[in-house]
């Protein structure tokens, strides 16, 4: 275990007419190995464009943002991935490789069923050349996570919260050591958000980093650190432990922050 990501003076800013807004304001963040990170805040407080830059999506007006070089057991350091010195391409590459991204509206394509939509990534990616080895993948992962029974299936046959297990299985396909999901299940009901937070929880257990930005409380709880956004600043950090009311706390803090 070690730091995967490190952030340093991270800013956004747009032109607005001929004044300048800034989303992200000098944001510093450090995300261990294994760790389940949320990122909550008032609409418009900037955790979507947090998530944009460290994902690489979009570029940021200044700051570093810092990954673990993947193939290397030396912590993060001067030798370590920095998005700033990367061109698109670069980027592209890197991100394929190494980040998972998930979006409320979950992307799965309609023509091609679960198995089919899950082998895009791994196809994409050049370490994955043998045939077999990304099959295996897909079905190890599918019976492991509660997908064996679907697998065939098209999307408009799955249901919204299996719709997007199945997406955030497709994002991990590959082994991304890190797993962006911006609001995963914003378009999702109480008993379908509950079907996709267990399926994250489950994977942050077997060891993958996770970042989630959301509104819900009931997403929040599954965290084991919430972040609170303001102004495109981090202006809190509750760490949620095992023991006592996870959810009672998580309301406690959320409240002194005029949530
Ligand atoms: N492409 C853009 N051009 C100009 N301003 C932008 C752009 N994208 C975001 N912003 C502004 O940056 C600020 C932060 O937006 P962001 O989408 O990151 O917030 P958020 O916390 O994710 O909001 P929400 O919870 O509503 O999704 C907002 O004031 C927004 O209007």
């Amino acid at each position: 275990m070690g730091t995967l990501l490190e952030v340093r003076d991270l800013t956004k800013t747009y032109a607005e007419g001929t004044a300048e807004s800034k989303a992200v304001d000098h944001v510093n963040l450090e995300v261990e190995e294994g760790e389940f990170v949320i990122l909550m805040g008032a609409s418009g407080s900037g955790k979507t464009s947090i998530l944009h830059l460290i994902s690489g999506i979009d570029t940021s007006s200044g700051g570093t943002i810092r990954y673990r070089d993947m193939q290397s057991t030396k912590p993060i350091g001067e030798n370590s991935v920095d998005f700033s010195r990367m061109n698109e391409k670069e980027k592209t590459m890197f991100r394929r490789a190494n980040i998972g991204i998930v979006f409320q509206q979950q992307c799965l394509i309609p023509d091609l069923t679960v198995y089919e939509n899950m082998m895009l990534p791994l196809m994409l990616d050049r370490r994955r050349k043998d045939k077999d080895s990304r099959r295996n993948t897909i079905l190890k992962l599918c019976a492991q996570f509660g997908l064996k029974d679907h697998i065939g299936k098209y999307p408009s046959q799955l249901s919204g919260g299996q719709q997007q297990r199945a997406a955030i299985l497709r994002s991990i396909a590959n082994r991304p050591p890190i797993l962006l999901c911006d609001e995963p299940t914003g378009s999702l009901n109480s008993a379908q958000t509950e079907i996709v937070m267990d399926l994250l929880e489950e994977l942050n257990k077997n060891g993958q980093t996770i970042i989630v930005v959301t509104h819900d409380i009931q997403v929040a709880v599954r965290g084991k650190r919430v972040l609170y956004i303001e102004d495109g600043r981090i202006e809190g950090e509750l760490k949620v432990t095992e023991s006592g009311d996870r959810e009672e706390k998580l309301i406690r803090f959320l409240q002194k922050k005029g949530w």
